[in-house]
């Protein structure tokens, strides 16, 4: 196995802790560095106040990286974003890195430290990147080893205090009921005994045709 490039905290990213190897083919750890080297950029440029000069000459460089790149465009079926499953959030640079401890087919336990490039305002985490991870991490509960593929119908996210970042938090989701193609999962995302945010997710498994 490959060694995960954002082992935050410890633990391992559920898509290695499942070992999906269906997409294997689209393995490509240089891509997963670099997508690890543009996460790092986005969070240490959310906190940064660099002087002007620096700031125009970084433009100027990451422009020269986005031009050498930009040739090699692929549509979906070659794509390699999202796909590196044996690295944390799948080689995918929006997504928050959860290091998971404990998954048992029908629930997972893990953890997540929301950096600067999540900040709302005010310390909090921004509320959409709440729901990006509870849609992530439900979604792939509800996209188990062996299961049929399934989207999110609805999402339904509390927020029930201020989410802080730059502090390691726990997150869980669960799987509560299956009903012929739909799966009710809940998750909770904890600081300490705390919970900050709940949601409810209805994600429907796909007919032959949807997928
Ligand atoms: C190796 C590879 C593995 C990779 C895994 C990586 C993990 C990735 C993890 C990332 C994960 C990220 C995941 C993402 O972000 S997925 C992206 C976000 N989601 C979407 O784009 C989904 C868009 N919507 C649809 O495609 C359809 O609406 C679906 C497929 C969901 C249902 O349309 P379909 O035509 O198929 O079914 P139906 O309409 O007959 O409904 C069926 C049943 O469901 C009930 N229902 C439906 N909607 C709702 C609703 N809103 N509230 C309450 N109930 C609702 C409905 O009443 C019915 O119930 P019943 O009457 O039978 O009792």
């Amino acid at each position: 196995m490959t060694a995960p490039l954002d082992p935050r905290g410890g633990g391992v990213d559920l898509n290695i802790w499942l070992g999906r190897d269906a997409e294997t083919d689209h393995d490509d750890p240089a891509f997963a560095r670099l997508a690890g080297a543009l996460v790092r950029v986005q969070e240490v440029v959310s906190g940064a106040r660099p002087p002007p000069g620096l700031s125009t000459e970084a433009a100027t460089t990451l422009g020269r990286v986005a031009d050498q790149l930009e040739p090699y465009d692929v549509d979906e079926a070659a794509q390699v974003a999202g796909r590196q499953f044996r690295h944390f959030s799948r080689g995918q640079t929006l997504l928050p890195a959860v290091a998971v401890d404990t998954y048992d087919g029908q629930r997972v336990d893990g953890r997540v430290t929301f950096g600067r490039f999540y900040l709302g305002s005010n310390g909090a985490v921004h509320g959409g990147a709440i729901s990006l991870l509870f849609d992530d991490l439900l979604g792939q509960v509800a996209n188990g080893p062996d299961a049929p593929r399934a989207r999110t119908a609805y999402l339904h996210v509390n927020f029930h205090r201020i989410t802080p970042i730059g502090v390691e938090l726990s997150c869980h989701a669960g799987i509560r009921t299956v009903e012929g193609r739909k799966v009710h999962i809940d998750g909770e995302l904890c600081h300490g005994e705390e919970v900050v945010a709940s949601a409810e997710g209805l994600f429907v498994r796909l007919e032959a045709h949807q997928l």
